[in-house]
Formats: C-alpha cells, sequence, structure tokens
C-alpha cells in the first residue's frame, strides 16, 4: 500500500514549529537555565530538524538552529563599521570618583535615578538584525571599526538567532564572555593536549570569538549578556529599565543583578557590597556601570569625544593577592 504523502506545505509547516520549539528549549536551557525537554526529546527535535533540511536544502535558513554548530571557516575577519560608535566608559575608582560623577550629572538632571549594572569582564559584542533574524556580530575594535564575527557569533547559544518579534532593524550591544567553569575546563583540555592556557576568562573569550574556524568556537560554551540597544524603530525606549526589558522580551539574557538607586550613596553602598560579592558570580566582573536611567536625561548629558557623560564603570580595587615568596637560602 503506498505510503500517504505528506504534502510539502505540512513538512514546511513542520520545520517552522521545529525551529521554534528548538529556539525555545535553547532559551530555557542556557538562558534560564530551566529546561523543559530531556536531552533525548531535544536531540530528537533536532535530528528531525536535519533531517528535513537535508531533504529540503532549500527550506535552510540562516536562522535555523541547526546553523549554530558552526563549520564556516573564515580567512580573515572583514572590518566593519559600526551603526553607531561603541564609546569606552569612563573609570571611577572610589566614592569621591562617583560621588564626583554625581554633582556633574545633577548639574543636568537634578532628579536621576541610576541603573546599576554588573560589568562583565569578556568583550563588547555588537548585533545586528534585519526583519527579526540576526545579520551580523561584530567586535567592538576601535569603537568605530570592528571585525566581523557572525558565524562565531552564531554559535553562541544566548545570542538569538531570531529576534520574538520581525523588527526591521535592531542593533544590540552585550557583553560576550566566557563562564568560569568552562573557563577551567577549557584550560585543562589545553594542559592535557600541551597547548598553552589562557591567563583569564577574558583572554579565553576574546581568543574564542575571534577564532578563524567556527567549529573551535561553538566548542568554547562561551554566553552573552545583552545590555543595550540604539533605538529600535517603533519602540521609544524610555529608560534602560525598559532596554533591559526590551531585550528580555525579544529573547536575550539580561544579568539579573541590576538595581536602582536614586542617591549616589546608595550605588556607592551596593558597589562596596558587590565588591565582597564578586567571587560567587559563576563569571567574572570587573567592576560595576553606574547609568542615569532616563534616556531623555542621558540625551541631554550626552557624550565626551571618546565616552557617555550618563554612565560611569566603578572598578574594584586591585585584590591583595598573597603572593607566596619562594624561601631563599642565602649562603654566606
Ligand atoms: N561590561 C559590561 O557589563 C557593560 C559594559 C558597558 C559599556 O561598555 C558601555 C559603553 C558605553 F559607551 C555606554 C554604555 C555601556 O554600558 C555597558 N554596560 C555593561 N553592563
Amino acid at each position: 500500500k503506498e505510503q500517504p504523502k505528506f504534502d510539502e506545505s505540512q513538512l514546511f509547516q513542520r520545520l517552522q514549529e521545529l525551529k521554534e520549539r528548538i529556539q525555545e528549549a535553547n532559551y530555557q536551557y542556557y538562558g534560564l537555565d530551566q529546561p523543559k525537554l530531556t536531552d533525548a526529546e531535544y536531540d530528537a527535535l533536532m535530528q528531525e530538524l536535519l533531517a528535513l533540511e537535508k531533504a529540503h536544502p532549500e527550506w535552510k535558513t540562516s536562522d535555523s538552529p541547526s546553523q549554530r554548530v558552526g563549520g564556516y571557516i573564515a580567512k580573515e575577519f572583514p572590518k566593519i563599521r559600526h551603526a553607531e560608535p561603541l564609546l569606552s566608559l569612563d573609570n571611577a575608582f572610589n566614592a569621591g570618583d562617583l560621588q564626583e560623577f554625581d554633582r556633574r550629572v545633577r548639574m543636568v538632571a537634578p532628579q536621576a535615578e541610576y541603573v546599576v549594572e554588573l560589568k562583565i569582564d569578556g568583550l563588547t559584542v555588537a548585533l545586528t538584525y534585519e526583519d527579526g533574524v540576526l545579520v551580523r556580530g561584530a567586535t567592538r575594535g576601535d569603537g568605530e571599526v570592528g571585525e566581523e564575527i557572525t558565524a562565531n557569533a552564531r554559535t553562541i547559544s544566548t545570542i538569538p538567532l531570531r529576534l520574538r518579534k520581525p523588527l526591521s532593524r535592531l542593533d544590540v550591544r552585550g557583553e560576550g564572555y566566557m563562564p568560569k567553569s568552562s573557563f577551567a575546563q577549557l584550560n585543562q583540555e589545553r594542559e592535557e593536549a600541551g597547548l598553552s592556557t589562557f591567563a583569564n576568562p577574558r583572554n579565553a573569550a576574546a581568543g574564542s570569538l575571534r577564532q578563524q574556524d567556527s567549529k573551535i568556537t561553538a566548542q568554547r560554551r562561551l554566553s552573552y549578556f545583552a545590555y543595550q540597544v540604539l533605538t529600535p524603530e517603533g519602540t521609544e525606549l524610555a529608560s534602560q529599565t525598559e532596554v533591559l526589558s526590551f531585550l528580555q522580551e525579544q529573547g536575550f539574557i539580561v544579568n539579573p543583578e541590576f538595581k536602582i538607586f536614586s542617591t549616589i550613596e546608595d550605588v556607592i553602598g551596593y558597589c562596596e557590597e558587590m565588591a565582597e560579592k564578586r567571587h560567587t558570580f559563576i563569571y567574572d566582573i570587573d567592576g560595576l556601570v553606574i547609568k542615569v536611567n532616563d534616556m531623555a536625561q542621558q540625551r541631554e548629558l550626552g557624550f565626551t569625544a571618546k565616552s557617555p557623560r550618563w554612565a560611569i564603570a566603578y572598578k574594584f580595587p586591585a585584590e591583595q593577592v598573597e603572593t607566596v615568596v619562594e624561601s631563599i637560602e642565602i649562603r654566606v
């Protein structure tokens, strides 16, 4: 008896459903650490997706979860000019610096409140989406021109390949980083293979993201916290906290430790509290980023040539690492 032939549109429909379910499973698993599917269920969906794309290559799209596994070997990285320059943050090293920052802010925005975010010690990655699909990833470079690392960015499971809404254009900034566990595992593997080890997770993340072979990037278990958008079409966001909610709605992971304060004294208290807690996080942080929350006030404050006047990085004090000085025997 002739097998009933699934008609193409049913198969095509199934393909769309698989892509959505796998993308959602990725978000649950990698982003929220609350997997709803067992590994076996996840693998079955992925196998079905791969089989469907193999049978119908014309249905394979760049936002398909099957495209994450890498396999693109970049010759060298093309240079790419950012839509808007990626500026750097001024640094504050103590309470006095923060009070000075606050004084300058309140000359322009007397009622300012602050959002304080952890300063993830990774590297900035700028992402561009068109019609809701990831089309480009780039490193910061010199702030104006960065390296195009789209294939590598695709391998990071917490970078959505497709937004929840098909916005015609969205530019996102965030920090690519290597969690401490991935870093320890990578260095152990490299040591066993007689390779040089990375000094810290930041260097390991930079090396992994600027890796020519995206298959290797895919094995490095990198992750991404989004923290900024360039004004996306149609959704004027009024504050940094709204930006963070918007990013979460679109499927990005936002670092959950951010807090709002109305006085710099409270900000200073939080900075001191976090300096004590910094080793409890599963990723390296080298300080906090303090931002004026209200977008209109940010625009009033504007920028210097290289930095925003509405944000500052508080850098944790260098830690006194007890160096064991080898006992030196002096023979006289
Ligand atoms: N490493 C970080 O976790 C982090 C970094 C930056 C920036 O570098 C940064 C640079 C700007 F010009 C403006 C805002 C920023 O916000 C930021 N927010 C963060 N959470």
